[in-house]
């Protein structure tokens, strides 16, 4: 079978010597495509740590990354910089979008990196404004909108370039709960009517039983791996 994305006996080191930490101590797991998993555990158990490696933003210690089959772990510079531009999205809180530049160009930036031209640019970036419902704040500046009108336009700059994995990390962690459904569902509808894999990081059990599946991660470690449907 191939997955999506697998990780092979994955360790994460954190310094050296004396400040040596294993943050990762050989992590195995295998994701299907059109899946939607949840990877949970406390803080500081390594879920970010993982979901940096998985999403290829940082670089495994020991082991591998596979996407689609492919060994991707070696993968430098311009060949990883454009596989993870044209394969992944992101949602993450550090992502934070340019308060400076407009919500169009803020969507329309991983086409930008793609070398889309313009044209092309701006008519995805509108689709996936569409989709969120945020067309009409499309030449707002970036700090001009409420948090959760921010968080989708995330979700539009995650989905510009129809990738085939999303990775949220606490997607909803900063809005109230009627904001957060409306995000969640934005992330889950994705899943669904796109088959986009969806792998979430979140501290919200709510949030992790809507996924398919959910990777329980303790002390650097998968610890169980439950199904709910
Ligand atoms: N750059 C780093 N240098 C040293 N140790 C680190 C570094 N980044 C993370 N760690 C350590 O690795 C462990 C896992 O961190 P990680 O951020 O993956 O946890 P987490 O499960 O995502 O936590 P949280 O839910 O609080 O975000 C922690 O003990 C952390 O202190």
């Amino acid at each position: 079978m191939t997955y999506a994305i697998e990780t092979k006996a994955v360790t994460k080191q954190y310094g050296t010597k004396e400040a040596k930490f294993m943050a990762l101590k050989g992590v195995d797991i295998a994701i299907e495509k059109g899946e939607s998993v949840a990877i949970i555990g406390k803080s500081g158990s390594g879920k970010s740590t993982l979901m940096h490696i998985l999403s290829l933003m940082d670089k495994q210690t020991g082991g591998s990354v596979l996407l689609n089959g492919e060994d991707v772990s070696n993968f430098k510079g311009k060949k990883l910089d454009t596989l993870r531009n044209d394969s992944f999205g992101f949602v993450f809180q550090q992502f934070f979008l340019n308060a400076r530049e407009t919500v169009l160009e803020n969507v329309a930036l991983p086409l930008k990196i793609a070398g889309v031209k313009k044209a092309e640019r701006t008519r995805k970036a509108m689709d996936a404004l569409r989709a969120v419902e945020l067309d009409d704040k499309a030449k707002n500046k970036g700090k001009d909108l409420s948090g959760g009108q921010k968080q989708r336009v995330c979700i539009a700059r995650a989905l510009v370039n129809n990738p085939d994995i999303i990775f949220a990390d606490e997607p909803t962690g900063n809005l109230d709960s009627v904001t957060g459904e409306k995000v969640e569902q934005m992330l889950f509808d994705l899943n669904r009517n796109q088959g986009i894999t969806l792998i979430i990081v979140t501290h919200d059990n709510e949030l992790a039983e809507k996924c398919d599946r959910q990777i329980f991660i303790k002390d650097g470690e998968v610890v169980g791996s439950g199904e709910v449907k």
